[in-house]
């Protein structure tokens, strides 16, 4: 007799086949009815129809197709300069709720509730894999004790002593092959990625990315184009964007069929973990060697393994900080460069304040050829034009959080699973917050500000603001002007001829980048 009654096991199947695309089509049904009824709808933003295909794809086709946050800020505009909540909708009905006001920047960015059971949560568990479970997309108490052991190493001086002794060598050996390749063209997102991510490399984990030996190569060879190809760096990019797949995959919770769909993403995670975990483990051994009195400057990582066992919030694990490792990395090299190539995009787009950066520049370090922090730090006008840059262009453009439950913000109720935009972008450019907030004026920020009357710390956010602001802010600006300040002293700087009369167009790809790609010619000065 057969163990299986063979129709018996075929009528089973189908049976549960159906029940399976039924529960499916109600799951939809639900998402589609839960979208057409939601009192998001009552916000102000672009009109909707309700028909299936506003669900499916929303605003999705606008936002993705034109330049950075103008769809927000001409529904912002058509309605009423004073709105303060915009609603529109994405992939599946998704809704996004953008915060117009600052007083409601500051509900969301310091929600007064206790840190255990946060309303607002980063929801980005997706990226958990690539950019690492740590504190950019850990959430409640985990990243509370995460903060608190790391927080003190970012303080620490050996990190700054660390910053000042690697930063100047690095730039020295920028301008020499800048110098040697005197009148080609450069492309300034590559030049000062490749350096940034050398300077992270060093600072944080002890280790080399080799990234200005390109820049070197490309001095001596014309035809060589400076590309950023270490394993670590390319693995971690190229799983950071989730393609239109994933998202639908994240918006249905199916994330986790990935692993089947796309094999090669869940290999190049595997080589990821193994690069970074022998990064973590030779700056352990580096650190483990360390005689007492070295005077060797010591990395983030190291001053970690510092941290006590023992102490309140303890010290974090191998794996903790090989995901803390990632963090690191992501945070902290994109923005820093892409600060950088704003700041020399506008010394060419506003003239007018080239001079009075370079006086202040060459003022405080005309003899000597390795500009230090020290110097930088007396840099006056150089940090107003900076944090001017960080104004009108933002690297992060926008910060986003989910509801983790029913929020008021403003009034209004807000629903859980609402995506919640703080478009630093828009708040840079409000006219109730800013005086002539398209103007590019450094001179409202002399003085510790005082000049910009309508100050407002919930409107100036390049770094965040409350208590999940960013933990490498002071790193960054000092890092940015180690690598500026030498090179506007010993360059004159020019746009490249392929970009003038061209407005280029802001896109949003983890930071802001520019369509086409800044890149300018570089002529020392006598
Ligand atoms: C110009 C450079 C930088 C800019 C504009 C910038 C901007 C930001 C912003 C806006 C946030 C908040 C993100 C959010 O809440 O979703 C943030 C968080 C963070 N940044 Fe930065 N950042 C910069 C450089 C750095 C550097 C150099 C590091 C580390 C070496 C770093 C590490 C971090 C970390 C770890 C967080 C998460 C903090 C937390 O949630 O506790 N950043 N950054």
């Amino acid at each position: 007799m057969p163990l299986f009654n063979q129709p018996i096991m075929l009528a089973e199947l189908a049976r549960c086949t159906l029940v399976a695309l039924l529960a499916f089509v109600c799951y939809i049904l639900w998402l589609y009815l839960r979208w057409r009824f939601s009192p998001l709808f009552r916000l102000p933003g672009p009109k909707c129809n309700f028909t299936l295909r506003e669900w499916v794809i929303g605003n999705i086709k606008i936002v993705d197709s034109e330049p950075f946050m103008a769809p927000q800020q001409r529904w912002w505009h058509e309605a009423g300069p004073r709105t303060q909540l915009l609603h529109y909708t994405q992939l599946f009905g998704r809704h996004f709720v953008c915060v117009m006001d600052a007083d409601g920047v500051k509900q969301v960015l310091s929600p007064n509730d206790g840190v255990a059971r946060p309303r607002f949560v980063k929801g980005i568990d997706h990226l958990n894999k690539v950019i690492g479970r740590g504190l950019v997309t850990m959430d409640g108490a985990d990243w509370h004790r995460h903060r608190k052991i790391i927080q003190p190493s970012f303080h620490n001086q050996l990190l700054k002593e660390a910053l000042n002794s690697c930063v100047p060598n690095l730039v020295t050996r920028m301008i020499d092959a800048w110098k040697e390749r005197e009148g080609s063209e450069i492309d300034l997102v590559s030049h000062f990625s490749a350096i940034a991510l050398d300077i992270i490399g060093t600072v944080a984990f002890s280790h080399n990315f080799r990234s200005m030996e390109l820049v070197e190569q490309w001095a001596k060879d014309d035809n060589y184009q400076v590309e950023l190809e270490d394993p670590l760096v390319q693995s971690i990019y190229s799983n950071m964007m989730p393609s239109k797949l994933k998202l639908l995959l994240i918006r249905l919770r199916l994330v986790f069929l990935e692993r089947f769909i796309n094999p090669e993403s869940h290999r190049s995670m595997v080589i990821l973990n193994r690069a970074v975990d022998d990064v973590v483990r030779r700056a352990k051994l580096r650190h483990n060697d360390r005689h007492e009195a070295s005077t060797e400057a010591k990395c983030l990582l190291q001053l970690l393994f510092d941290a006590e066992p023992g102490s309140r919030h303890g010290s974090l694990s191998h794996n903790e900080l090989r995901e803390e490792t990632k963090t690191f990395l992501v945070a902290g090299h994109e923005t820093t460069s892409t600060l950088c190539v704003y700041a020399i995009y506008c010394l060419l787009k506003y003239p007018e304040k080239k001079d009075l950066v370079l006086d202040d520049i060459k003022k405080h370090s005309q003899k000597v050829r390795r500009v230090s922090l020290e110097s930088t730090e007396r840099m006056e006008y150089l940090d107003a034009f900076l944090k001017e840059v960080l104004r009108l262009f933002p690297p992060v453009g926008m910060i986003t959080r989910h509801t983790a439950d029913w929020v008021t913000i403003l009034g209004e109720k807000i629903p859980p699973g609402t995506r919640i935009i703080v478009p630093i972008w828009l708040l840079h450019r409000h006219p109730d917050y800013w005086s002539e907030p398209e103007s590019f004026k450094p001179e409202r920020w002399l003085n510790s500000g005082q000049a910009e009357r309508k100050f407002q710390p919930f409107a100036y956010l390049p770094f965040s603001a409350g208590s999940r602001n960013c933990i490498g802010q002071r790193f960054a600006m000092w890092e940015a002007k180690l690598i500026l300040a030498p090179i506007i002293r010993d360059f004159e700087i020019k746009l490249s001829p392929s970009l003038e009369d061209v407005e280029p167009k802001i896109v949003n790809f983890i930071t802001i980048k520019s369509i086409p790609s800044i890149k300018i010619l570089a002529k020392p000065r006598q």
